[in-house]
């Protein structure tokens, strides 16, 4: 077997607020990532995304547990040596153009100065940044520097990139592109552990989900898992004359109607009576966005079940 390009073993972190009282970030927190893969962690605000990613990134330490970087603690800096890593508002030298950036990146990752340029000038294309490549970082965009950012953690051709809410601050056609190119990373090999919560943009780059909510992971699958099995309404389309009020006419002129399993039976016996022709029974799919609201509401009343009355 193959050593994870990322283990957590039951990972904790507790902060403590203005009154100095315990905050759990982090409950207890366990996974594993594969080389290669694209893992989502996704979760509401203040799920602890963020905190998991910053104990990844040796940039806070945990309060108990352990997160490993292929093998190797994250506070050893050799386990951090192959990692791209952009933070949820990324912080770039302003006074840096976003070719300086790439240069500084490019060489603490051991990158030889021969071809450098050319090599950060093919990402900074990659990232439609090559127009603004000497400009001042201060006077880019928001969803610009974001894309700096994002070209930073590549340049150094990394094996594993860690990416706090990735999208954010980009256009639907720059969300696209990034997606792109971060699927083309993972061709080569690479392995992508990334953040959000917006679900139909990590549906895209994400082979497996882990949903964190108040601290814990409460479940881990593909997407199609998450949603499998969730589906408990199909739709009915039918051919027939008489309106059926409930029903919504199609540009053909056919009617169809999503009808809850439970009442599937009583459902088709009506369009029988009415004299209508079933062409389609399908079961629907739920979306991501609408079971991880589902999911997250189902454990929100497991939870409050749970805690004891005093
Ligand atoms: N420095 C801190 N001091 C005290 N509490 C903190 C601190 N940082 C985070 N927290 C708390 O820890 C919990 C987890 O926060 P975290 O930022 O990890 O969540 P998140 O899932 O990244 O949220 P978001 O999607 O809003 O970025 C929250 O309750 C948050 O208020």
């Amino acid at each position: 077997m193959s050593i994870p390009a990322i283990e957590l073993d039951n990972l904790q972190k507790i902060y403590r607020d203005k009154r100095f009282r315990a905050v759990t970030a982090l409950g207890g927190v366990s996974l594993r990532v594969d080389p290669g893969e694209a893992f989502g962690f996704v979760g509401p605000n203040g799920a602890g995304k963020s905190t998991t990613i910053k104990i990844l990134t040796g940039i806070l330490r945990p309060s108990g547990g352990e997160a490993l970087i292929q093998g190797m603690d994250v506070q050893d800096h050799r386990a951090r040596r192959q990692l791209g890593y952009v933070p949820e508002n990324p912080y770039l030298y302003d006074y840096l153009s976003p070719l300086e950036m790439l240069r500084i990146g490019a060489r603490m990752r051991g990158m030889a100065r021969s071809g450098l340029k050319a090599h950060c000038m093919d990402w900074l294309e990659q990232f439609g940044l090559a127009a603004v490549a000497k400009k001042r970082i201060r006077h880019l965009s928001k969803g610009m520097t974001q894309r700096v950012a994002l070209a930073h953690a590549l340049v150094g051709n990394p094996q594993l990139l860690i990416l706090d809410e990735p999208l954010s601050g980009l256009d639907p056609l720059w969300r696209q592109t990034v997606v792109n190119i971060l699927m083309a990373y993972r061709r080569q090999g690479g392995t992508i552990f990334f953040s959000s919560h917006i679900l139909s943009d990590v549906e895209q780059l994400g082979d497996r989900f882990g949903i964190i909510h108040k601290g814990r992971l409460r479940t881990l699958g593909s997407p199609a898992e998450l949603r499998g099995g969730r589906s408990k309404e199909s739709l009915v389309v039918s051919q027939g004359e008489s309106p059926l009020p409930e029903a919504a006419r199609r540009p053909d002129g056919n009617w169809e109607q999503q009808v809850q399993a439970a009442s599937l039976w009583a459902h088709l016996q009506m369009l029988q009576a009415a004299g209508h022709q079933i062409l389609e029974i399908r079961p629907v799919g739920l979306r991501l966005e609408q079971t991880f609201m589902q999911f997250i509401q189902m454990e929100d009343i497991k939870d409050a079940s749970a805690t004891p009355v005093t």
